[in-house]
Parts: C-alpha cells; sequence; structure tokens
C-alpha cells in the first residue's frame, strides 16, 4: 500500500508544529503516511506540488485558509482543515471549487478532540429538553478568533435542535447591559469567551430547565490530544471526496 504524502501549512504554529509530530511518529508506527512538506508563512504553495503531497493539513490562520484551501482543490490535494473561520459565504466558495474537482475531500474539523466532538453531540441531543442554554468557551490568550469556531457550530447545532422541537427563544428579561455583558448572540444561544494564560482549549455547555441544570465540560489539557483526529482525518480523507463538515463523520459513533 502506497503511504499517504502529507504536508502540513502552518507548520511552526502551536497546532502546526505538534501535527509536524503526529505525521512523524504515524510514519514510524503506523508507516502509512509520511511527512513530505512543512510550511510556514511566505514559503509557496506550489512547494504543495512539488513535494507530491497527496493531503494537506491546514492549520494556520482565518485570513491564509481560504487562499490554501483552494489552492489544495485546484491541485487535487485532499485538504485536512482545522483552520476556524469558515461562515456559509466561505462553505458555498468551496463547494464551487470542489464542483471543479469531484475526486477531490475537505475535511472542516472544528475540532479534532474527540472529547469536543462528544460534547458537540451530546448538546445537539440535550437541546430540545431544556428552557435556557448558554455557551462558555474558554482559550489562550493567543488564540485569533472569538467565539472558537467549536462554540459557534455548538450553539448552531443546538439552535436547530430547539428550532426542530418548536421551542421557543429562550428567557432573558435584560433591559439594559454593558456591551458584550450578554456574550455573543449565535443564532439565539449566548455564547460567552474567555481568553486566560493558563488555559488550552475548554468549553462548557450549560442548560437549565425549571429546577435543575444539565453541564457538558470538556477540556483540552494540550495540543496532542487533538492528534488522533488529525491522524484520522488525514487517513480517511482520500476516501471521502467533496466536503466533510465535521470529525464526527470519520467516527463510528453510533457503533
Ligand atoms: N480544529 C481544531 O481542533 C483546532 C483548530 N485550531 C485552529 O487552528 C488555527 C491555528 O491555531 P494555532 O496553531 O493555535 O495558531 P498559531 O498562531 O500558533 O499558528 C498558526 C501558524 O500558521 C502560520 N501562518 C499564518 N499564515 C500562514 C500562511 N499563509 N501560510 C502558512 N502558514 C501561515 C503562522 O505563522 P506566523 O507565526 O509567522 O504568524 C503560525 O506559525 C486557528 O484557526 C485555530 O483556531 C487550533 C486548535 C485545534
Ligand atoms: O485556537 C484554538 O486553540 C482552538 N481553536 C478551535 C476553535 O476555534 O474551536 C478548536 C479548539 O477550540 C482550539
Amino acid at each position: 500500500m502506497s503511504k499517504l504524502r502529507v504536508a502540513v501549512l502552518g507548520a511552526g504554529g502551536r497546532m502546526g508544529s505538534e501535527a509536524v509530530r503526529a505525521v512523524r511518529a504515524a510514519e514510524e508506527s503506523a508507516g502509512d503516511m509520511e511527512l513530505v512538506a512543512a510550511l510556514g508563512r511566505g514559503d509557496p504553495l506550489s512547494t504543495l506540488v512539488e513535494a507530491g503531497a497527496t493531503v494537506a493539513v491546514d492549520l494556520t490562520h482565518p485570513d491564509a485558509v481560504m487562499a490554501n484551501v483552494e489552492f489544495c482543490v485546484r491541485h487535487g490535494i485532499h485538504a485536512v482543515v482545522g483552520t476556524t473561520g469558515w461562515t456559509e459565504e466561505r462553505l458555498a466558495a468551496l463547494r464551487d471549487w470542489l464542483a471543479d474537482s469531484p475526486g477531490t475531500g475537505v475535511l472542516i474539523a472544528p475540532n479534532f478532540g474527540i472529547g469536543a466532538v462528544l460534547t458537540m453531540r451530546f448538546a445537539r441531543q440535550a437541546a430540545r429538553f431544556f428552557e435556557s442554554v448558554e455557551i462558555v468557551e474558554l482559550h489562550h490568550p493567543g488564540k485569533a478568533d472569538a467565539p472558537s469556531g467549536t462554540a459557534v457550530r455548538t450553539a448552531q447545532l443546538v439552535a436547530g435542535a430547539r428550532e426542530e422541537a418548536g421551542l421557543p427563544a429562550q428567557p432573558d428579561a435584560t433591559g439594559t447591559a454593558l456591551p458584550g455583558a450578554r456574550g455573543a448572540d449565535v443564532s439565539g444561544v449566548p455564547v460567552h469567551a474567555v481568553r486566560l494564560r493558563g488555559l488550552v482549549a475548554h468549553q462548557e455547555v450549560l442548560f437549565g430547565g425549571e429546577g435543575e441544570l444539565f453541564t457538558i465540560r470538556h477540556d483540552s489539557m494540550n495540543r496532542a490530544s487533538f492528534m488522533p483526529g488529525v491522524l484520522l482525518g488525514i487517513r480517511r480523507i482520500a476516501g471521502a471526496p467533496g466536503l466533510t463538515f465535521g470529525l464526527e463523520h470519520f467516527m463510528e459513533l453510533d457503533g
């Protein structure tokens, strides 16, 4: 079996450097992939083609990810994307590129952490049973965006489940508030972003009903926690042409 030829974009970053280590470790242990390129800011994307990359992992910045993924899709290189910033408009552009390159696969994973994927799933399941819901995401102060991509996705899933169940908007008597005090409104779900030295990546989904509270919490204590998900994406993406949104599609969650 030929090895997956993997490139990492953003290879000098917090996540990218961990991904470089993980791919090299997989090369040693499983032998099913090899690292053929590690790109930092300013390195030409043509390096991917010259290196013969078949899968590119993007862990860069919301400002860079679109150009990177467009290049990959146009060159038939599968992409595993952890970088945030995927609005509906961006996803529509990506679908257009993929339509012109039907054999190519792109995984957008708001979170590679297995527990974070489960948090999103359990939050969606719980949403219809509770009158109130708020999300608190907590991250290191070097994070470029707020709220986190994971929190946005969680809020969208929760909001979708509430709507399906016919729940009304949640109660909130706030009449006056300092701007920001009630968090960001994501599809009707308040999302609060904490940035604190010492944190890595954490999220709480708080549900409230009459006389009861239900909290789902996930903590990534280090970036190695994301690597089984990154490797799963690398191993599965060539067999999944088109857009896959969310790592859960590659996990046998109901098995
Ligand atoms: N899906 C998931 O599970 C996770 C996703 N993330 C996301 O991944 C992204 C990266 O996070 P993190 O590693 O913490 O960020 P860092 O800032 O530590 O790393 C980003 C790296 O990308 C580099 N970079 C910026 N622009 C480009 C470019 N055009 N081409 C190549 N490299 C570039 C940066 O270079 P320079 O240093 O020169 O700026 C930096 O080395 C974020 O969007 C984050 O939210 C993070 C953790 C988990
Ligand atoms: O920037 C980070 O660190 C993280 N980004 C992703 C996000 O925005 O959801 C995933 C995880 O929360 C870590």
